[in-house]
């Protein structure tokens, strides 16, 4: 659906079934079961003003895909923090490139603080957000679409049309890298306004983080480098997303686990938790740092590092009392750009090509076919292990 691949084991609704009977059924969920697929279609912020109390079957996961268990650390994770300040002072630049460098390297993730973007600017973005979520449903469905290409995609699950389980997020996607912002919703009225905005803080950003990374990874200073392709045209999607309270959060995920397609991702969060990432084999919540932005490394930086910085799984839990809305912007090279592994990395006598090059047509080829579980879109572009 949205700019992400979609591995995961969104699994046989046949067992998740059989496991969902937690809890009595009341009359309003047995109207509600009764009705389900034209609600489902609705969304989730629709069912849950709905006032259900039970999960409808159609959301449930397979035990072994639910978000307890095992594979599940207590404690919430401070991820690696990188002050932006520390980047602008010259005297800590080589400090701060080497803390990004070991983020990336490890957890594909950091927190950037002191980012320069203006708080009435990120809270303007939130703000906007919860309130388009609270339109009547009729006019957010204006804008539901098929369409993985439009410029603005009113949405819910993960992958709505392959989904055998649905997540409990409702989305709107806007396409930010071309001047369609007449295509996007005209309510809440300052939607556009704030929302271009905030897209053009997302993309400055990330720029200043791209050639933070390029400088530390050694790759492409030089001139035509990625960095002045990515000055003259680059892809950046926006995805605003919308988790409601949900009845038994437990059985449910808001995403599934999901590797992101890009470069950098830069996912903009309110005060609730829910985000997690895998790292040593267990899912650790990240703990939100208002103001701050979350950065991911993507398959695209994946790949052109040749494998050095990791591009990792992560979901989202949603909760039973505080709906959760984050703002996630993808960035990357334009979609018509094959990317492949830096040519300096690949020069005689360096290190062997760990991945095919790829381009955005493999990639929706790939979202339209995969139900793999755990397969991501990186690891059908792999030639042989990363570092
Ligand atoms: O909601 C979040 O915190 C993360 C969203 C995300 O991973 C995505 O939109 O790809
Ligand atoms: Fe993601």
């Amino acid at each position: 659906m949205s700019l992400v691949a979609a591995p995961m084991a969104i699994v046989d609704l046949g067992s998740s079934a059989q496991q969902s009977a937690a809890g009595d059924c009341c009359k309003e969920d047995e109207e509600l079961s009764s009705n389900s697929s034209s609600l489902i279609m609705k969304g989730v912020r629709h069912l849950s003003d709905s006032g259900i109390t039970m999960l409808p079957d159609s959301y449930v996961l397979p035990a072994h895909d639910r978000p307890g268990g095992l594979l599940v650390a207590n404690s919430r994770v401070k991820l690696p923090v990188i002050d932006l300040a520390t980047l602008h002072d010259p005297s800590r630049r080589a400090a701060a490139l080497e803390t990004l460098d070991a983020a990336c390297r490890s957890y594909g993730f950091f927190q950037v603080v002191n980012h320069g973007v203006d708080g009435d600017v990120i809270a303007g973005m939130l703000d906007v957000a919860r309130r388009f979520f609270e339109l009547p449903l009729a006019e957010r469905a204006r804008y539901m679409s098929s369409d993985v290409r439009a410029a603005v995609r009113y949405g819910t699950s993960f992958n709505q049309a392959k989904d055998a389980v649905l997540c409990w997020r409702d989305f709107l996607k806007l396409v930010c890298h071309e001047p369609l912002q007449e295509a996007w919703p005209q309510e809440p009225a300052e939607l556009r306004e704030v929302a271009s905005t905030y897209a053009a803080a997302s993309h400055g950003l990330f720029m200043e983080i791209m050639e933070a990374a390029l400088q530390a990874l050694h790759l492409g200073g030089g001139n035509g480098g990625i960095l002045e392709e990515l000055a003259v045209g680059s892809s950046h999607m926006m995805t605003i997303n919308c988790y409601p309270a949900c009845p038994q959060p437990e059985l449910t995920l808001g995403m599934p686990p999901h590797s992101d397609y890009g470069l950098f991702s830069l996912v903009l969060q309110d005060h609730v938790e829910g985000l997690q990432v895998m790292h040593d084999a267990r899912w650790l919540t990240v703990d939100p740092i208002p103001g701050s932005f979350v950065v991911n490394v993507g398959d695209h930086l994946e790949i052109y590092s040749n494998g050095r910085y990791k591009s990792v799984l992560h979901r989202v839990r949603v909760n039973s009392t505080r709906p959760r809305i984050s703002v996630a912007s993808f960035h990357s090279l334009p979609a018509e750009r094959v990317v492949g592994p830096a040519p300096e990395l690949l020069v005689a006598g360096g290190e062997p090509r760990r991945y095919m090059d790829t381009d955005f047509a493999t990639f929706l080829a790939y979202l339209a076919s995969a139900d793999g579980k755990d397969k991501t879109f990186l690891h059908s572009r792999m030639l042989q292990q990363p570092l």
